[in-house]
């Protein structure tokens, strides 16, 4: 490289850095990781600083972002980070940008959660494709009040399903990773209350709650599915909960449902080995109800569950609540021990470790 072009690009280098101050979007915490590493490497060279602790989430991911750059030329990420600036300025922000919604448009919340209702069907979606559904801290509140306010609509039943490709990967493992380490044991806690009144609102819904699987489902989303009273599923969904090689325990009262659905050993294959299920599989075991093409899913689904609500709803809750009652005080006991039993874990190395697998997988650059 030319002087010339060396001066040029600290120039740029000092432009982008005032560039960044003016971003009225927030690039989220993977390009901020990048920014970070890149600069460090761009004015310090190659990482010099010891590495974090473990339980220090955001300095550990930070310093990881910048030793993975390795022995890369300070002009390299000078030139990388005028680069990385450059595609995040105002121009380019446009075209993700959401649009504002019209005054009279009544959606509040982030709209990663889309409740609708049409033709006797309250549809609760997951609406975060780009990041196969994973549901954020504040998707579990809208979820929460979502549910509440579908037990008292007109509607007949109450679907949920999921925009995109997934139906959900589950818990969308960075509401533990933005933690500062003194504050990890009382967001442990509240993750425990905000879980346990989640599961609750399922265990308590009154009418009929009908899952259409139209993809993958990971975790949390999976282990609900023995609180819901009929299970759709496209031929290209699975079913997966991987919860000792996350380091966590089963929730969702799937450590009672589970064996009773599908019998103490292939619950224990799926909660505690981890085995991921076909739809076909898990049609077998009793988990969901009837798997379809993915060319008819969704026509058929939809088709067949307009006729269901049109059934009288008063019988449906009835039903239901015959079906449902006599488990409700077990339901909820389950659900407390489970949520105390993950609170602990979620303090534990062993889910520490994969927490952090996974941010360093995500930050590789
Ligand atoms: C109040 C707290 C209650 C807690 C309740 C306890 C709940 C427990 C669970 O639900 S455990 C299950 C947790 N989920 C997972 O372990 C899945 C993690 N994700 C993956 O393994 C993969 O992403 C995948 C298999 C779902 C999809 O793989 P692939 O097709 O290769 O896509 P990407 O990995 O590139 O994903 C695209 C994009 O989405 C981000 N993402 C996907 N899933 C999650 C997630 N669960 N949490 C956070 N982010 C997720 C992924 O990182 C990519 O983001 P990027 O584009 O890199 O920014």
């Amino acid at each position: 490289m030319s002087r010339t072009a060396m001066r040029a690009s600290e120039k740029d280098f000092e432009n982008a850095r005032n560039q960044l101050k003016l971003l009225t979007k927030d690039p989220g915490n993977e390009v901020k990781l990048k920014l970070y590493a890149l600069y460090k490497q761009a004015t310090e060279g190659p990482c010099n600083t010891p590495k974090p602790s473990m339980l220090d989430f955001i300095n550990k991911a930070k310093w990881d972002a910048w030793n993975a750059l390795g022995s890369l030329p300070k002009e390299t990420a000078r030139q990388n980070y005028v680069d990385l600036v450059s595609s995040l300025s105002p121009s380019s922000e446009s075209s993700s940008q959401v649009k504002p919604a019209a005054a009279n448009e009544k959606q509040p919340g982030s709209e990663n959660i889309i409740v609708t209702s049409q033709d006797g069907i309250t549809k609760i979606m997951f609406n975060r494709p780009s990041k196969k559904n994973a549901i954020t801290t504040s998707m579990y509140k809208e979820i929460i009040h979502a549910l509440k306010a579908a037990s008292t609509d007109n509607s007949a039943i109450t679907v949920f399903t999921g925009n995109g490709d997934y139906y959900s990967s589950g818990n969308d493992l960075t509401n533990f990773t933005d933690v500062s380490p003194n504050s990890i044991e009382e967001t442990a806690k509240n993750a425990s209350i905000l879980l346990r009144e989640f599961v609750d609102a399922f265990i308590d819904f009154p009418k009929p709650l009908v899952a259409v699987i139209n993809g993958p489902a990971v975790g949390i989303v999976v282990t609900l599915l023995g609180l819901f009273d009929a299970v759709y599923a496209s031929d290209k969904a699975t079913f997966h909960t991987p919860f000792s090689e996350l380091g966590q325990s089963p929730e969702g009262c799937a450590s009672y449902t589970f064996p009773k659905i599908m019998g103490p050993a292939k619950a224990a294959e799926m909660l505690i080995f981890g085995k991921k299920l076909t739809a076909g599989e898990a049609c077998a075991q009793g988990l969901v109800t009837e798997v379809f093409p993915e060319s008819t899913f969704q026509k058929e689904v939809w088709t067949r569950l307009k006729t269901y609500a049109k059934l009288p709803t008063n019988s449906l809750r009835i039903s239901k609540e015959l079906i449902r009652s006599n488990e409700k005080e077990k339901l909820h006991a389950v659900n407390a021990e489970e949520c105390t039993v993950l609170q602990g874990r979620w303090l534990s190395e062993e889910c520490m470790n994969a927490l952090m697998n996974f941010m360093s997988r995500k930050s590789k650059l």
